[in-house]
């Protein structure tokens, strides 16, 4: 299974809009896409992930495309959902290299409140080569400390964990979102349910990398699991990011590595490696509950 993580960089809203980065990185996505099963974008990269006075503003509304996931549109003979503009050109670029699109996350903007009375949401989104949605992840763990994600942001209340569609069908997906990766206990939980890669789009920043990198790393080994960790790069709204976007084998061992700069890592894995590590080394059968 050939893997892209793609970390890209950027700056202030203001330099470019969501449909100018939109653009870019569905360029990214098709010049990739093409030789690779699964291909992997950041956390928040339409909107800055430490940009909070732009989420507002450059927030998606997933509606339309949540109901063609379900089928619903199908259902109505409505065809084509219509696609937020951070989303349409990864749509087609993902439909035109037939690859299954890990986009990220975006600022979800929704027309009800959620049961903290917030309209906004860290989404990620994953589309299939047919180029509709076949998974979304509401970030669980939101990072602040009162302010930032959980002033404006309601907490995703769900699990998710899916089997992909081909040609990423290898190995059972548990989605989680940066801040997330704090917290064992939710990749315990996705273990417990079926997963053997981990997918977690990051904004995480420079001053506080080497946590990211360990903890990538402690996932992947307690886990037994591949970690396909995709930061950002580039510095918006005075933060610096950290990049170091990496793919972790389930021995804990580094596969890839970024550096700090927009980069592409493109990796081999063989899915046969959960189950190879886990007999060969069956620490997971030791668990005392
Ligand atoms: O936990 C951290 O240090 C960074 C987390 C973060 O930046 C985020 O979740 O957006």
């Amino acid at each position: 299974m050939r893997i892209a993580l793609i970390q890209l960089a950027y700056g202030e809203g203001a330099e470019e809009s969501v449909e100018e980065r939109a653009a870019r990185a569905a360029d990214l996505v098709r010049n990739v896409g093409h030789d690779h099963d699964l291909v992997v974008l950041p956390e928040l990269w339409s909107a800055g992930g430490f940009a909070i006075d732009d989420w507002q503003e450059r927030s998606q509304d997933l509606e339309a495309v949540r109901a063609a996931e379900v089928g619903e549109a199908a259902e109505d003979g409505a065809g084509e959902p219509e696609w937020p503009p951070a989303l349409a050109p990864l749509a087609a670029a993902a439909r035109e290299a037939g690859v299954v699109l890990h986009a990220g996350s975006v600022v979800e903007r929704t027309a009800d409140p959620g049961e903290e009375g917030r309209h906004l949401s860290n989404t990620s989104v994953v589309l299939g080569p047919d180029g509709r949605v076949c998974a979304t992840y509401r970030k669980i763990h939101r990072f602040g400390f009162g302010s930032g994600e959980p002033r404006l942001m309601e907490a995703g209340a769900e699990l998710v964990i899916t089997d992909l569609p081909a040609p990423a069908d290898a190995l059972t997906v548990g989605l989680s979102t940066c801040y997330d990766l704090r917290f064992p206990e939710l990749y315990r939980a996705q273990l417990d349910l079926g997963a053997e890669i981990f997918v977690v789009p990051a904004a995480w920043p420079a001053a506080r990398v080497e946590a990211w990198r360990l903890l990538a790393r402690a996932r992947a080994i307690e886990d037994q699991c591949f970690v396909l960790a995709c930061n950002t790069a580039g510095t918006h709204a005075g933060v610096e990011m950290g990049g170091h976007s990496a793919v972790i084998d389930p021995w804990g061992t580094v596969l890839a590595e970024a550096g700090t700069e927009q980069e592409i890592l493109s990796v081999q894995i063989d899915p046969g490696a959960v189950v190879k590590a886990r007999e060969q080394f069956p620490v997971l059968a030791d668990r005392r509950l």
